[in-house]
C-alpha cells in the first residue's frame, strides 16, 4: 500500500492543488474487506485536500427505511435494530484497534439510543434524521480507520454545509453552502463527507433521494471547483443494460452528458437523476469506476463526438406508477409535467408515469385541480441514446423487440434521448435481454491502431477504406491511431483512412511509450487491435502491456514471435488469459497462407513432421540468379540496387532472418524450441562481419571465390546452390538448421520464380507427397494483403466474443 500521494501533499497549501472528489457507494463499503479496498484506493488515488464522499455501508439505508416503516405501522423494531447495531459493531471491531474501536462503539451506542427513542416517539418528524445515520456511521468509521492507519482525516456531516431548497426541490444554495464548507474544511486533513443528506432553508434534515450520494459528490465538486469526480461503485462502468440482468451488456466507455442525465432520470441506479446538474457550469470530469477493480478504466461522462453518440443502452424500472383520470386534460397534464417532471407522459392518451415516491405529492396536487386520479403500478423499459427519438431505425427496432409484449404506450422523452415503453406488467429479465439484444446486436466497435508507416503500412492504409466498405465483418472497424517511431496521431472518434497519412503529416505529435499506454488503457472501444508493421524490437516489447489490457495484436514484426521460449510462452499465456488474439500471418512468407495451412493441418488432427523451404526472398533471388556467369558480389550489389536486399546485405546473408522464420513456423507446428536450437550458417565470412556497411560493400568481392568453389562442387553433382531452412522431428528428436545446401536441379526448390518463397510441409496426411506452398514471399501488395487477411480473421473471431462484464458478486 502506498500513501505517497497523501503524504506528499499533506503540507501543501490548500487551494494550490486541484481538488478531486471520490464518491464510494454503499456497495463499495458493505464489508470490512470492501472498506480495506477503499482505503487502498484512497492511498493510491487521493491527495490530502481531496474530498471523499461516502454512502451508508451497503444495505444500511434499506434497513433504516424498514425500521421507519415498522415504527410507523406500530410493529416491533427490536430485532432489526439489534441486528443493525450488531452489523455496524462488527465493522468497527474488524477495522479499528481496541482503543478507537471502544470510542466508536460508545458513539454508536449513543446514536442507537437516540434512534430508538425517535422510532418510539416521533418517527414521522425524525424520519430524515434517522435515514441520515447511515451516512454518518459510514463517514465516521472510514475517517477513524484513515486516522489510525493512513493520514489525518476528519468526518463531516454534509447537513452542516449543503443547503437545499427543500426535500422536494433539491436545488442547492451554492453561496451559502460554499461559505459553510469553507468554515468546516480543515487544512491538511482528508475530508470524509456524508453523501445523501443536506439541510433545507428551515434547517431541517433532508435526503437527496435514493442513490443521492452521487449528487452530493457533484455538489461538493461544484463547491470546491473540483477537477474530477469519480463515482466508485461495484461495476467497472456504465453498461448498455444492468449487467446483473443482461450478461451480454457492453461497457459504454464514453457517455454523452445528455444521455447520462436521461439514464439517471429514468431511475438507473448507477447514476442519480441530479448527478450532472451541479457540473453544468464547471469543467469537472466525471468518471464511473469499480472499487473492486480499480485499475480497469470505467466510463467517462462528458461531451463526445459521433461514435459515443451512436451508442444505445436499455434501462427499465418496475417502481413506477401510471397516473390517469378521465378529467385529465391537456392543460392540467402540461401543468403537471412542468411541476413533477414525470418519467414520461402522453397528451394524446392523457396519461403520465411517475416514480412511486412522487405519489403523495402528485395525488394532493391533482386533488386540488381535477379531483381524484388513479395510480396503477406499471413498469417501463426504455432505449436510451443520443437523440434516439428522432432516429427512425432505432424506434423501429425498439418496436420490433416489443412486438410480442403487451404495452400500454410508447413515447419519446422530452430530451429525445429515450424512447419509453409503458408496460402493464413488470419488466422481466427475459424482456430486458430481448430488447437489449435487438438494440445492440451489431454495436460492437473495433478500434485499429497502425504502428509503422513505411512502405507496407502505407499500402495497408490505402487498401483499408475499400476493405471496410466491402467486408461486412469490418463495418464497425475504426482507424483510431497511427504511430511512427516518434510521432503519434490518436483520435478516439476515428481517423478517416482516406486522409490518414495527410492528417498524420499535419497533426501527429511526439509521444512516448508511457503516453501511448495510458491512452490504450482507457480507449473507448469494445476491442482494440494494434497492427505492428514496424521492424522494431522495442515496439514488440509493448505486446505484454497490450495483452494485459486485452488488446489484440497483428504482428508483421518477427521479434516477439521469435523471442526466447520463456518470453514467448509468457506472452501467449498472457494473451490467452486476457482474451487477446495475436496473429502474425505475415511474419513468414508475407501473404502466403503458410501459417493458415499449418494451423489448419493441426486443427484437422494432423501431425507435422518436417517443414523446409526457402524463406528469404533475397537469398532466393540471389541463388536463382547465381549460375557462375557473373561473380556473386556483382549479383549482391545488383540486388541492393533493385531494393531486393536490406541496406546492409549482411542482414540477409547472415541467415538470422531465415532462422527466426523457421522458429516461428516450428512453434506454429506445435514444437517448443528457441533460436539457439536452430543451427544457422552465416554466409558472411568472419573477416567481413565487423566492417561498416560501406567497407563491407567495398570488399564484397572477397565473397566471390568461396561461392564460386561451392557452386563448382554443386554442379559436379548436377545440383545447384540454395539457402534452405529445415526442421524435422524424428523419434521425438528435433533437428533444425538453416544454411547453404546442394539441391537437385529437378527439385521444386531449384525451380522458383525470382524472389519466390517455397514451403514444404511433411505431415501424417502429407507424408509421401508433401504439401507445397510457393509464391512471392515479400512485396508491398502481398504483405499489406496478408495483414488485411489477419484483420478480417481477428474481426471474425471477435464478432462472436462476448465481453466479460466485471461486476462484483458475479465474477469477482
Ligand atoms: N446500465 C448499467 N450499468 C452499470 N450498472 C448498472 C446499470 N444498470 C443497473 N446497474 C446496477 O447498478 C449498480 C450500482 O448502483 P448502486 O448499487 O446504487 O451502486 P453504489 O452502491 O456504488 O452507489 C450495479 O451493481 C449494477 O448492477
Ligand atoms: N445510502 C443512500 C444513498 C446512496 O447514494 O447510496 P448508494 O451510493 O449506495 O447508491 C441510498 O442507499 O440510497
Amino acid at each position: 500500500m502506498t500513501i505517497e500521494n497523501l503524504i506528499k501533499h499533506s503540507n501543501a497549501k490548500p487551494g494550490k492543488l486541484a481538488v478531486n472528489v471520490h464518491k464510494f457507494g454503499g456497495s463499495s463499503l458493505a464489508t470490512s474487506e470492501c472498506i480495506e479496498r477503499v482505503i487502498d484506493i484512497i492511498c493510491r488515488h487521493c491527495q490530502i485536500n481531496d474530498i471523499v464522499v461516502v454512502s451508508a455501508n451497503g444495505g444500511v439505508t434499506d434497513q433504516l427505511f424498514t425500521l421507519c416503516q415498522l415504527a410507523k405501522d406500530d410493529l416491533s423494531v427490536e430485532e432489526p435494530l439489534e441486528s443493525l447495531q450488531f452489523q455496524l459493531q462488527g465493522l468497527i471491531a474488524q477495522l479499528l484497534n481496541e482503543q478507537n474501536s471502544a470510542y466508536l462503539t460508545q458513539q454508536l451506542h449513543d446514536d442507537f439510543q437516540l434512534l430508538s427513542s425517535w422510532l418510539a416517539t416521533d418517527v414521522k418528524s425524525h424520519r430524515n434524521d434517522i435515514l441520515a445515520f447511515g451516512e454518518i456511521w459510514s463517514a465516521r468509521l472510514l475517517s477513524a480507520v484513515l486516522n489510525e492507519r493512513i493520514c489525518p482525516s476528519h468526518a463531516v456531516d454534509a447537513r452542516d454545509f449543503i443547503q437545499i431548497q427543500s426535500e422536494q426541490n433539491t436545488a442547492v444554495n451554492y453561496d451559502i453552502s460554499r461559505n459553510q464548507f469553507e468554515q468546516i474544511k480543515q487544512a491538511h486533513q482528508l475530508t470524509i463527507a456524508t453523501g445523501y443528506i443536506a439541510r433545507d432553508l428551515e434547517g431541517r434534515s433532508c435526503t437527496l433521494g435514493r442513490n443521492g450520494s452521487d449528487y452530493s459528490a457533484t455538489i461538493m465538486a461544484a463547491l470546491t471547483g473540483a477537477a474530477n469526480v469519480t463515482l466508485w461503485t461495484d461495476v467497472d462502468g456504465i453498461y448498455s443494460a444492468d449487467p446483473r440482468i443482461v450478461p451480454a451488456a457492453r461497457k459504454l466507455h464514453r457517455l454523452p452528458n445528455g444521455v447520462a442525465r436521461e439514464l439517471g432520470r429514468l431511475g438507473n441506479p448507477v447514476l442519480h437523476v441530479n448527478t450532472l446538474k451541479p457540473l453544468d457550469e464547471h469543467a469537472t470530469h466525471l468518471h464511473v469506476a469499480s472499487s473492486f477493480d480499480s485499475e480497469t478504466s470505467g466510463t467517462e461522462i462528458g461531451k463526445f463526438g459521433f461514435l459515443a453518440k451512436q451508442e444505445l443502452s436499455v434501462t427499465y424500472s418496475n417502481d413506477v406508477l401510471l397516473v390517469s383520470s378521465e378529467q385529465l386534460n391537456s392543460m392540467t397534464l402540461s401543468e403537471a409535467t412542468e411541476r413533477f417532471s414525470p418519467i414520461c407522459f402522453d397528451e394524446r392518451n392523457a396519461l403520465m408515469v411517475i416514480k412511486q415516491e412522487q405519489q403523495k405529492t402528485v395525488s394532493q396536487w391533482f386533488a386540488s385541480k381535477v379531483g381524484e386520479v388513479t395510480f396503477k403500478p406499471v413498469a417501463i423499459i426504455a432505449a436510451v441514446g443520443h437523440k434516439v427519438a428522432s432516429r427512425g431505425d432505432v424506434k423501429a427496432r425498439f418496436k420490433r423487440a416489443l412486438e410480442n409484449t403487451k404495452t400500454l404506450d410508447i413515447v419519446s422523452s422530452t430530451s429525445e434521448h429515450s424512447i419509453i415503453s409503458v408496460l402493464p406488467d413488470t419488466c422481466s429479465p427475459e424482456l430486458t435481454n430481448l430488447v437489449h439484444h435487438e438494440m445492440t446486436k451489431d454495436a460492437k466497435h473495433i478500434g485499429v491502431i497502425v504502428a509503422g508507416l513505411g512502405n507496407i503500412g502505407e499500402r495497408f492504409l490505402e487498401i483499408l477504406p475499400a476493405q471496410i466498405k466491402n467486408q461486412s465483418v469490418l463495418e464497425n472497424v475504426h482507424l483510431v491511431g497511427l504511430l511512427s517511431s516518434q510521432k503519434a496521431l490518436i483520435n478516439t472518434d476515428g481517423i478517416n483512412p482516406k486522409h490518414a497519412l495527410v492528417q498524420f503529416e499535419k497533426q501527429a505529435k511526439d509521444y512516448d511509450e508511457e503516453q501511448l499506454l495510458t491512452w490504450l488503457k482507457s480507449h473507448p472501444y469494445d476491442e482494440l487491435i494494434v497492427i505492428d508493421i514496424t521492424p522494431s524490437e522495442r515496439f514488440s516489447l509493448l505486446y505484454r502491456e497490450f495483452f494485459k489490457e486485452g488488446i489484440h495484436v497483428i504482428g508483421a514484426n518477427k521479434w516477439a514471435a521469435s523471442s526466447s521460449t520463456e518470453y514467448f510462452n509468457g506472452l501467449t499465456a498472457l494473451a490467452a488469459q486476457n482474451g487477446s488474439v495475436w496473429l502474425g500471418n505475415t511474419t513468414v512468407g508475407a501473404g502466403l497462407p503458410v501459417n493458415f495451412a499449418i494451423n489448419d493441418l493441426r486443427r484437422s488432427g494432423d501431425e507435422i513432421g518436417a517443414i523446409s523451404g526457402i524463406f528469404s526472398g533475397t537469398l532466393s533471388w540471389l541463388f536463382e540468379q547465381y549460375d557462375g556467369s557473373q561473380p556473386f558480389s556483382k549479383l549482391l550489389l545488383s540486388a541492393l540496387e533493385q531494393g531486393l536486399a536490406e541496406p546492409d546485405p549482411r542482414e540477409d546473408l547472415s541467415g538470422r532472418d531465415v532462422q527466426r522464420k523457421l522458429l516461428i513456423l516450428a512453434r506454429l507446428a506445435g514444437f517448443t524450441l528457441s533460436l539457439e536450437d536452430i543451427e544457422c550458417q552465416s554466409l558472411v565470412p568472419e573477416n567481413l562481419s565487423h566492417l561498416s556497411t560501406q567497407e563491407f560493400l567495398a570488399q564484397a568481392d572477397e565473397l566471390d571465390q568461396p561461392f564460386a568453389e561451392e557452386l563448382e562442387r554443386a554442379k559436379e553433382q548436377n545440383n545447384c546452390l540454395r539457402y534452405i531452412a529445415k526442421f524435422t522431428i524424428e523419434d521425438g528428436k528435433l533437428n533444425a538448421k538453416v544454411g547453404l545446401a546442394f539441391v537437385d536441379l529437378e527439385d521444386a526448390f531449384a525451380n522458383l520464380n525470382p524472389c519466390d518463397n517455397i514451403f514444404k510441409v511433411e505431415s501424417q496426411w502429407y507424408q509421401t507427397n508433401p504439401l507445397i506452398i510457393q509464391g512471392p514471399g515479400a512485396g508491398r501488395d502481398v504483405t499489406a494483403g496478408g495483414i488485411h487477411s489477419d484483420l478480417v480473421a481477428i474481426c471474425e473471431q471477435l464478432s462472436t466474443k462476448q465481453h466479460q462484464v466485471k461486476i462484483k458478486g458475479i465474477n469477482e
